[in-house]
């Protein structure tokens, strides 16, 4: 298998979640068809509880955004303040989160509200944190190496922590040094790459992003951010181009970093 070097000068790998340390299957088969299973009674439960009306809040938020961009989604105007029919309000809600999730979304308010679903079934056991066998080892290796490692995922912060926290192999966090999801900016926009490296304290070339996605690897590589791409069984087919401009792993195993035992 042939190995791929990361710059010299790289202090900190930045590392997308679903296609990259977890397979797509996962995600698609398993975290997502559990929102779907249980929206309905998750948000009749928990309706009236602060969490929930600020996650309603943030999706009616988006709802807006998206009318003002002329983007066609199914509209909930209720203000659970006031609006008396829970039930209708409840239908209104699901069929927008419903919508969102048919066509991927990956909107803060959207994961925000799956994030927070998540927790009981990670927590009563129902579901373990599924990652790729070289990613444990890969995480150790480069921490022994002084290099730091953070998330970058569309999924909210509690659900990336939820899935590390409660992974297969038991709870790996102390393995990840941050975690940042798009409360910090799209994952296709140069600008998110430029904030991680702000808030971590480095130069964009002194990251290493580890990603499935071609325009998340694109919007790093304009932000200065050195870019893998990560091929894994499931993952998008990429073109012979995008092949022969990036740099490929279809295991982390495979990443050394120049002038580090
Ligand atoms: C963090 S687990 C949930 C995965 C998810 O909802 C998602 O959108 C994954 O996106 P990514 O940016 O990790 O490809
Ligand atoms: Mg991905």
């Amino acid at each position: 298998m042939a190995t791929i070097s990361i710059p010299a000068c790289t202090s900190a790998l930045l590392l997308d979640i679903e296609g990259t340390t977890t397979p797509i299957t996962f995600v698609k088969d398993i975290l997502f068809p559990y929102i779907r299973e249980h929206l309905e009674e998750y948000l009749s439960t928990h309706w009236e509880e602060d969490e929930c009306k600020q996650d309603v809040h943030l999706l009616k938020k988006q709802i807006e955004e998206d009318m003002r961009q002329h983007r066609s989604c199914p509209v909930h105007t209720v203000d659970q303040t006031v609006h008396t029919d829970e039930e209708k309000a409840i239908r209104e809600v699901m069929d927008n989160v419903l919508w969102q999730m048919a066509a991927d979304r990956k909107s803060t308010a959207l994961k925000q509200l799956q994030g927070h679903m998540w927790r009981s079934a990670y927590s009563s056991g129902r579901i373990k944190g599924e990652v790729y066998q070289d990613v444990i080892p890969s995480l150790k290796r480069w921490r022994e190496q002084g290099l730091k490692v953070y998330i970058y995922s569309s999924g909210s912060v509690e659900a990336q922590k939820l899935l590390f926290g409660y992974s297969e192999e038991g709870d790996v966090l102390d393995l990840l040094d941050g975690h940042f999801d798009t409360s910090i900016g799209a994952k296709v926009e140069r600008k998110s790459y430029e904030r991680i490296a702000e808030r971590i304290g480095f130069q964009p070339e002194e990251i290493t992003f580890l990603t499935d996605v071609i325009r998340e690897a694109k919007a790093a590589e304009e932000a200065g951010v050195n870019v893998v791409v990560v091929v894994r069984s499931g993952n998008m087919e990429l073109t012979d181009d995008e092949r022969s401009h990036y740099s490929l792993v279809t295991s982390f195993s495979q990443l050394e970093v120049t002038g580090r035992v």
